[in-house]
């Protein structure tokens, strides 16, 4: 599998990384919510000839995964991965996406749009992922006919995206302003200048592992690199923030800092059960020592694999058998252990 938001680039020791999608629509067809079977079987098609047509044209090619062709933890996985959303995830039979050879890019067909371009990449690199975007949505848009109006722009399922089509969002780490109890703040700040706070998993998906992914509300009356330099200025505030408030943690009260992230060791690597979110609120104790000097045994990124790994979908595929939650909890348990007090994350997250 994937290790699609592994920490690297600028600012990895908070933002996990950057995501642009555009939605687009094809004219010719009604939106996902009302197309029959026929004709998503048929868009699906249209995109495919299109992809095909510009692939000689890109040096890291897409292959196409058709959801109702793989099974439900297959499908699952992506979703724990990033790539698809769990709407389309839940609509197997008519959905499917596009990913290229470095799984950078990938486009999704009949979620919410009838395509839902997008591109993540590590860190903060909002500037890079929206060109990544940008170019493909043109290469894209030259051959299937997008439906766009003079006055409202491109036009989509729902009217929160009419006009760029654009959400461009980050993924951060924030556990020093959560444990400073600064969160409920932010969020609300952040939504009246128009920013969302979601979850890990997206929209409607719960906080865990003190992660949280910032992205626009706006998509209409703006152009994108407006969208971009605003997203990007509260970023490096709240980056600002976090620093700082691990800073205070750190000078005002380092022991119980201490204390909590070898804490979160202890129960890691002796616990016998582990639901994911325990999991992931101890790993996220175990980020925050590693970048903070605390614990020198793993490295952000082994911890970034690992919480993808102890997800319920990527854990049963690295056991080779479904498992009810039960027994789940106790080989996350086991496999968080071995891997804590052994090493190597990456031999068994492939
Ligand atoms: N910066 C990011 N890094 C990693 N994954 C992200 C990031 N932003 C979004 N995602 C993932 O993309 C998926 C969709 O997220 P979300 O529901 O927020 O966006 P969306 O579907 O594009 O928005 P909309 O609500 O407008 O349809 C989720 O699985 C989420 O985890």
């Amino acid at each position: 599998m994937s290790h699609s938001i592994s920490p690297a680039g600028p600012h990895q020791d908070i933002v996990i990384s950057s995501r642009v999608r555009i939605a687009r629509n094809l004219v010719s067809f009604p939106f996902p919510h009302r197309m029959s079977s026929d004709q998503s079987l048929e868009l699906v098609q249209q995109v495919q000839q299109a992809v095909t047509a510009i692939g000689p044209h890109d040096h890291h090619p897409f292959r196409w995964i058709a959801l109702r062709d793989i099974n439900p933890v297959d499908r699952q996985t992506y979703v724990e991965d990033h790539l698809i959303s769990p709407a389309l995830a839940d609509n197997p039979e008519n959905g499917g996406f596009f990913i290229d050879s470095q799984q950078r890019r990938s486009m999704m067909v009949n979620e919410e749009d009838h395509l839902r371009i997008q591109c993540m990449l590590k860190g903060l690199q909002l500037e890079e992922a929206w060109k990544e975007a940008d170019q493909l949505d043109d290469r894209l848009g030259r051959l299937l006919p997008f439906a766009f109006d003079e006055t409202f722009g491109y036009l989509t399922a729902c009217p929160t995206n009419v006009g760029t089509g654009v959400r461009i969002s980050v993924m951060l780490h924030l556990p020093a302003l959560t444990l400073l109890g600064f969160i409920n703040g932010l969020i609300h700040a952040a939504g009246q200048l128009g920013f969302a706070v979601r979850g890990v998993f997206g929209e409607g998906s719960e906080y865990m592992g003190n992660l949280y992914q910032i992205s626009n509300q706006i998509t209409l009356g703006l152009q994108e690199p407006e969208i971009i330099s605003n997203l990007e200025d509260i970023v490096l505030q709240v980056i600002q923030k976090e620093r700082m408030a691990r800073k205070n943690l750190l000078s005002r009260q380092r022991i119980d800092l201490e204390d909590k992230v070898h804490r979160s060791l202890g129960i890691l690597t002796h616990a016998r059960r582990l639901s994911r979110k325990e999991a992931m609120q101890y790993l996220s104790d175990l980020k925050l020592g590693v970048s903070l000097g605390m614990i020198s045994t793993c490295t952000l990124d082994d911890l970034h694999q690992l919480i993808e790994l102890i997800q319920p979908a990527n854990l049963q595929k690295h056991c080779g058998e479904l498992l009810r939650e039960v027994e789940r909890d106790c080989r996350r348990a086991e496999l968080v252990r071995k891997i804590l007090t052994e090493g190597g994350v990456s031999d068994v997250h492939e």
